[in-house]
């Protein structure tokens, strides 16, 4: 059985970005991957302003003032933000100016309202600035023609805030990767049926498809597929004609109705992990197939599906994207709480919550049973702490490696 590490890797290979682009409006680019370089049209600031409230004054003017000995100037005119200044300024004038405004020809710093006083159409200067006192001077942040963003970073808030300042109106970004999503199991029913005895309902689907979604990628429902080998092939074979990755859960063990593993080697997919060793979601099943699809048979029990996801998935829907690092999850190391157990035999991931106590991050185990169809208490869940192989018992406050979700 392969190590999670060696898993990790070996199916990252596998992934092929997407290239396919769109262009799309600034006001829709929340959350998706850029696929060009930006550059600035336009010099930022766009133009010598003041940082704050004051007067625009000329620097030898008032560089000798003092409490004892104000420095009086004439205010030739007001520039609110957004106003042009309309007089250039001379040796012994002032312009009232505000926070933003545009500096006054002639004028090269800016004293702060709070240390000066008012007189009708004059001002007195109590205390000396540096010269070129709080001037923003255009250009100083970035020039025309400088690059902005690179492509293959994710675009956010702080990211939208430069696109906008630099008038990017469309960008490109890349396509949203199709992930086909369905559950198998003669036993499953949708969470709007009624439950007979022996069946089970099908939590699966909504986790992935809302997981899914949460990356910004497009799920696609293919519902519950009982486990009937003609018909799971014909939905499998659908699902790797129309997305670009399949996640599929449940029929990947020995079980007699576990069809997935012969079925993906029948419509001509090269298997590439049968079963890591992973607690949950050993069982794990990935191929990828000529036309690039790749597909993830998970694991039926519900925290194996979401831990493979989580711990698998995740990385190879990142390098899919056209993100261009950091696919991999992040670990750190935190004490925690409780005493964590494992048979020492697979790397075992407990899930929980990290939480910020007293300034420093702790694992609290979730309460209730770790169980791989225990999904009831993973409600929560922003962290699962990992238990390497060979190690059977991690005592609370001792420290532990933890893999941070999200
Ligand atoms: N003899 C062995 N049996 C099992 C082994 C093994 O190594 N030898 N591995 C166990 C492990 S570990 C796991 S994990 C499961 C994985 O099983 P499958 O992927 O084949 O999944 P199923 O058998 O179809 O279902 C397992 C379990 O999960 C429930 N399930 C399935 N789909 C859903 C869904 N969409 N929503 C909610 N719950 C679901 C299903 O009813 C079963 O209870 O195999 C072990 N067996
Ligand atoms: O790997 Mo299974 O996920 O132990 O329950
Ligand atoms: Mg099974």
């Amino acid at each position: 059985m392969l190590i999670p590490q060696e898993a990790e890797s070996i199916i990252l290979a596998l992934v092929q970005p997407l290239q396919e682009t769109e262009t799309i409006a600034l006001a829709s680019v929340n959350n998706r991957i850029l696929a060009q370089t930006v550059t600035s049209k336009l010099d930022f600031p766009y133009w010598d302003n003041s940082a704050m409230d004051g007067y625009a004054v000329k620097y030898d003017d008032v560089q000798n003032c003092s409490q004892e000995t104000p420095i009086i100037l004439e205010i030739i005119e007001e520039i609110s933000a957004g106003k042009k200044p309309q007089k250039v300024l001379q040796s012994g004038q002032a312009s009232r100016i505000f926070t933003g405004a545009m500096l006054p020809d002639g004028a090269d710093t800016i004293i702060i309202q709070e240390n000066t006083q008012r007189l009708e159409q004059q001002v007195l200067i109590f205390s000396p600035p540096k010269p070129q006192d709080f001037v923003r001077h255009r250009g100083t942040f970035t020039k025309a023609g400088q690059c902005l963003l690179q492509p293959g970073i994710k675009i956010n808030a702080p990211e939208i805030a430069v696109l906008a300042t630099a008038q990017l109106l469309q960008l490109t970004v890349y396509r949203r990767p199709k992930v086909a999503i369905f559950s198998t199991g003669d036993e499953l029913i949708t969470p709007e049926q009624t439950l007979q005895p022996g069946q089970i309902i099908d939590s699966n689907q909504y986790a992935l498809m809302a997981l899914i979604e949460s990356w910004g990628g497009i799920p696609i429902s293919l519902g519950i597929i009982p486990d009937q080998p003609e018909l799971l092939k014909e939905t499998m074979r659908e699902a790797i004609a129309e997305a670009d990755l399949v996640l599929s859960t449940g029929g990947v063990s020995v079980g007699d109705y576990d069809y997935v593993e012969q079925l993906l080697e029948e419509l001509g997919g090269m298997i590439h992990i049968r079963s890591v060793a992973i607690k949950p979601g050993k069982p794990l099943t990935v191929a990828n197939f000529a036309n690039n699809c790749l597909y993830f048979g998970i694991p039926g029990n519900p925290v194996s599906a979401l831990v493979s996801c989580w711990r698998f998935v995740q990385p190879v829907f990142k390098k899919l994207s056209g993100l261009r690092n950091n696919w991999r999850p992040n670990f750190i190391k935190v004490p925690t709480t409780e005493i964590l157990r494992s048979d020492g035999k697979r790397e075992t991931y407990c899930w929980g919550q990290l939480e910020l106590i007293n300034g420093s991050y702790q694992f609290h185990l979730a309460k209730g049973s770790q169980n791989s169809a225990n999904l009831i208490n993973l409600a929560l869940t922003n962290a699962l702490a990992v238990i390497p192989i060979g190690t059977s018992l991690i005592n609370a406050g001792e420290i532990v490696e933890v893999m941070l979700l999200g």
